[in-house]
């Protein structure tokens, strides 16, 4: 153990909720602050592969879970008695999972959650599903940035945002995650920061898209920097920090996603691009495209509290009412030029 991390809390006991890709790495950044690690997953035969083999046998088959971990299928066995719950569930089953535990989890437990989204229908937050679930909202915090989990199971040197509405829980979860290797940061913005991780998620679609398509340099770093515009205009409407946006789950994971290989939103863009539907690409990868259902709740949020969101209503348009590309082009080609940062209070 580091010097950094000698200073964290060891706990008893952990529960990871989620045997996707960030909830298999999210135990390996668990593993050296508590005794125990116990990793909740929908599919009792992938524990049972877990427990057998040390691998999850659907995601990031290659990566050996550390020896204090162990999964399980069953909720009430997954959160009783934990000093801790660390949620990495697709947002789609977020509210669902989190309704489940409910009974098992302590009244007082700290939750961190690492899902990125907002709701469709309601527009909470992800942080506000969970209060809402399991109750004590100053007890949720949320971490995010430019993380994908193929890196962070490699120990490729990353960095992290935590935000909560107590600092306290913030500066917990900052050092229950944080270590040498993976640079925790402390923020009190969670507004900022989950609305980030969920904005970005559509311009990656965006970008991917485009890249399909046939798309030089200049154009995706013109999407990706009027992306962290339209994030600011709505994170600002909605409360938050638009400075959050230039930190790392804003900037930081814009650019990792829109860039990476790994991300699941910019490839599902190129493959969209070239004609595969939502549909067949989540099937065909066994994994979550966040972004098209952010593409969804972000232009609901848009649409309720006016904000202009040229980029998620174009992914909107593409993925949902048959747009052409050629068409949603034109359409963010053709819009009125104005004052770089408009919508953010200083000249609209
Ligand atoms: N992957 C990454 O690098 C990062 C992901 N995130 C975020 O973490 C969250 C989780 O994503 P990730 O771990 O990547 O997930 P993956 O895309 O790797 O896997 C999808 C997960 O969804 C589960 N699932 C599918 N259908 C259901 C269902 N009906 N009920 C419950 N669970 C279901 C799958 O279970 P099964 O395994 O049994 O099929 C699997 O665990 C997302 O919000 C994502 O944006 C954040 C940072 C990094
Ligand atoms: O959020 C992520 C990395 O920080 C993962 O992005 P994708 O879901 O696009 O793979």
């Amino acid at each position: 153990m580091s010097a950094r991390e000698e200073g964290s809390p060891r706990l008893a006991r952990v529960s990871v909720v989620g045997t996707g890709s960030w909830g298999t790495a999210a135990t390996g950044l668990v593993a050296p602050k508590a005794e125990k690690v116990v990793l909740w997953g929908r599919s009792p035969e992938a524990c049972e592969a877990i427990n057998r083999t040390r691998h999850n046998p659907r995601h990031l088959t290659g990566y050996e879970l550390a020896r204090n971990v162990s999964a399980t299928a069953d909720l009430a066995e997954a959160a009783s008695g934990a000093d801790a719950l660390v949620l990495a569930l697709p947002s789609a089953y977020l509210r669902a999972t989190a309704r489940s535990l409910a009974p098992y989890a302590g009244a007082t437990t700290p939750v961190l959650v690492l899902t990125k989204g907002v709701e469709p229908g309601t527009g909470d937050l992800m942080s506000d599903v969970v209060a809402e679930e399991l109750g004590r909202p100053g007890r949720v915090a949320a971490l995010s940035g430019p993380n994908h989990a193929e890196e962070i199971c490699q120990g490729s040197y990353a960095a992290a945002v935590v935000a909560s509405a107590e600092a306290g829980c913030a500066t917990f979860f900052q050092r229950l995650m944080g270590s040498h290797d993976f640079r925790v940061y402390a923020s009190a913005d969670l507004t900022g920061v989950e609305v980030s991780g969920a904005v970005k998620n559509v311009v990656a679609i965006a970008c991917g898209v485009a890249a399909g398509l046939g798309a030089g340099d200049n154009t995706l770093a013109a999407l990706m920097t009027r992306g962290i515009a339209e994030m600011s205009r709505v994170v600002a409407a909605l409360g938050g920090d638009p400075m959050t946006c230039m930190g790392l789950a804003g900037m930081g994971d814009l650019v990792a996603t829109c860039t990476s290989r790994h991300s699941r939103n910019r490839t599902f863009g190129e493959a969209f691009a070239a004609g595969e539907s939502l549909e067949s690409y989540q099937s065909r990868t066994h994994m979550v495209v966040e972004g098209a259902a952010a593409a969804r709740s972000v232009y609901e949020l848009a649409q309720k509290h006016a904000i202009e969101a040229p980029i998620t209503c174009v992914v909107h348009a593409i993925l949902y009412e048959g747009l052409p590309l050629a068409e949603a082009i034109e359409s963010l080609l053709q819009r009125r030029v104005r004052e770089e940062f408009y919508g953010l209070g200083t000249n609209e």
